[in-house]
């Protein structure tokens, strides 16, 4: 029998992927660029339709109000700005998409879209954008805001914002560079436009002064399950990242769900993809899923305490950390995953300690054992989801990329579930070859 045919991405930060480690791993030299222009060509040489890189604006300092745990790890920070790199990954390769995340809460809205114009041309049309509305309260204290406004109001904001860079982006028609030697006229005047743009939050008057890039927009990418990140979402992206932690039912409820909304608002399903982020852990033959060590579950702790007190705006410190999840934390952002902690309190008697002491990036499938293995049961969660594909999480699995790439795609090539070759240029056409 055949297989749904799903897309592989790459998750990724511009930080420092191999820590903890020996200072000398594959990954430790990342901060020139040398390490993600190696990445990409690695992962174009085995056909991965995209890297994809997460981003945030700060250092955290809510668990404890210090920020040790977080630098001491390297966990949100240091972090670079990952825009700049994507031309720089572009250098040696040829193909395989870039997405960065950008924020719509602090970005100006036509310094954004004139950056992201200029990496799509720059990348020869490869460029992404993951739209963000930032979850975490030191960022807004960096811009002068005393804290974030209430997650549907940002995202109100943000579809307006997408609206305008929309604009922008078409305040260019295609064609207008003519550059006629004959006439002596190098843009066409009457193919660019002013935009106008009064909006309830942002107003411009455009053009761009790039010119239209080959993709005319950066692909526009968003993960946000909840009602309005969801109407977000299937209003404006092109890939949906989303979750695995409500198993094969869950995917396959959220990608129709989002494929429903998108039909609704007139679009073509079948021009957004669902993309699930998910770990996998390829082990040789033989060879069982090791326990995690004591000081692995400690890294893992520290880690995932530092993430969570951030973008759920709770100083977990102040908490028991060993007793089930106290029912009276308050958080001030992300609601549903501390909703998902106080029932694990509340139902499994989980500690605090016992949810963050897991791996990271742990996502509820278990995507371990021989590189074949792992290609079997994505394809089989594939078959059942009915598409459309996965971002596997690198951040921390620098070792496994040999695996990767050698092994686990070379398996689901040969079955006939991932592209054996790119047939589009840009990103756009990538994805959308099936
Ligand atoms: C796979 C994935 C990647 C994300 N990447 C980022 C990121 O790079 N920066 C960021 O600020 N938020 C990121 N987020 C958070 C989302 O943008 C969003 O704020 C969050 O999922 C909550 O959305 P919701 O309230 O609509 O559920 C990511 C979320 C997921 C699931």
């Amino acid at each position: 029998m055949g297989h749904v045919k799903f897309h592989l991405g790459y998750f990724t930060k511009f930080g420092a992927t191999s820590w903890p480690g020996d200072g000398k791993e594959f990954g430790s030299n990342w901060i020139d660029g040398s390490y993600h222009k190696e990445l990409a060509k690695m992962l174009e040489a085995a056909k991965f339709d995209f890297v994809f890189f997460e981003d945030t604006l700060i250092v955290g300092d809510r668990y404890g109000g210090s920020m040790e745990l977080d630098l001491k790890n390297a966990t949100l920070a240091p972090k670079l700005d990952p825009i700049p790199l994507l031309p720089v990954m572009a250098q040696d390769t040829s193909h395989i998409g870039l997405i960065a995340t950008a924020s719509t809460t602090f970005y100006p809205p036509y310094l954004l879209a004139r950056l992201l114009s200029t990496v799509d041309s720059l990348t020869g049309g490869r460029a992404g954008w993951n739209m963000v509305t930032s979850s975490e309260k030191n960022a807004a204290l960096n811009f002068g805001m005393d804290k974030l406004l209430p997650p549907t109001v940002r995202y109100d904001i943000a579809d307006e914002y997408v609206d305008l860079v929309k604009q922008l982006w078409d305040s260019w028609e295609e064609g207008a560079l003519v550059a006629d030697p004959e006439t002596g006229v190098y843009v066409d005047h009457t193919k660019v436009h002013t935009v106008d743009f009064v909006g309830e939050h942002f107003r411009s008057r455009g053009p761009l002064n790039t010119v239209r890039s080959p993709q005319g927009y950066p692909v526009l990418a968003q993960a946000g399950a909840s009602e309005r990140g969801r109407e977000f979402s299937s209003k404006n992206a092109e890939v949906v990242l989303g979750m695995m932690t409500g198993g094969v039912p869950g995917m396959k409820a959220y990608r129709q769900d989002i494929r429903d909304r998108a039909e609704a608002q007139g679009r073509n399903p079948d021009d957004i993809k669902v993309i699930f982020l998910t770990p996998v852990n390829i082990l040789p033959e033989g060879v069982e899923k090791p326990e995690m060590t004591e000081a692995e579950k400690q890294v893992s702790f520290e880690h995932n305490i530092v993430m969570a007190s951030s973008s759920l705006d709770v100083d977990f410190s102040q908490y028991d950390l060993d007793v089930p999840v106290p029912q009276d934390i308050v958080a001030g952002g992300h609601t549903s995953a501390l909703d998902y902690m106080k029932k694990a309190g509340r139902e499994e008697g989980k500690s605090i300690r016992d949810l963050f002491s897991v791996g990271k990036g742990a996502s509820g499938m278990d995507f371990s054992g021989t590189a074949q293995q792992v290609a079997d049961k994505m394809m089989a969660v594939m078959d059942e989801v009915g598409g459309d594909g996965f971002l596997i999480e690198g951040s921390g699995y620098n070792r496994q990329l040999p695996q990767l790439v050698d092994e686990l795609v070379p398996a689901l090539q040969q079955a006939g579930a991932v592209r054996t070759e790119y047939t589009g240029k840009t990103l756009r056409e990538i994805l959308r070859e099936f």
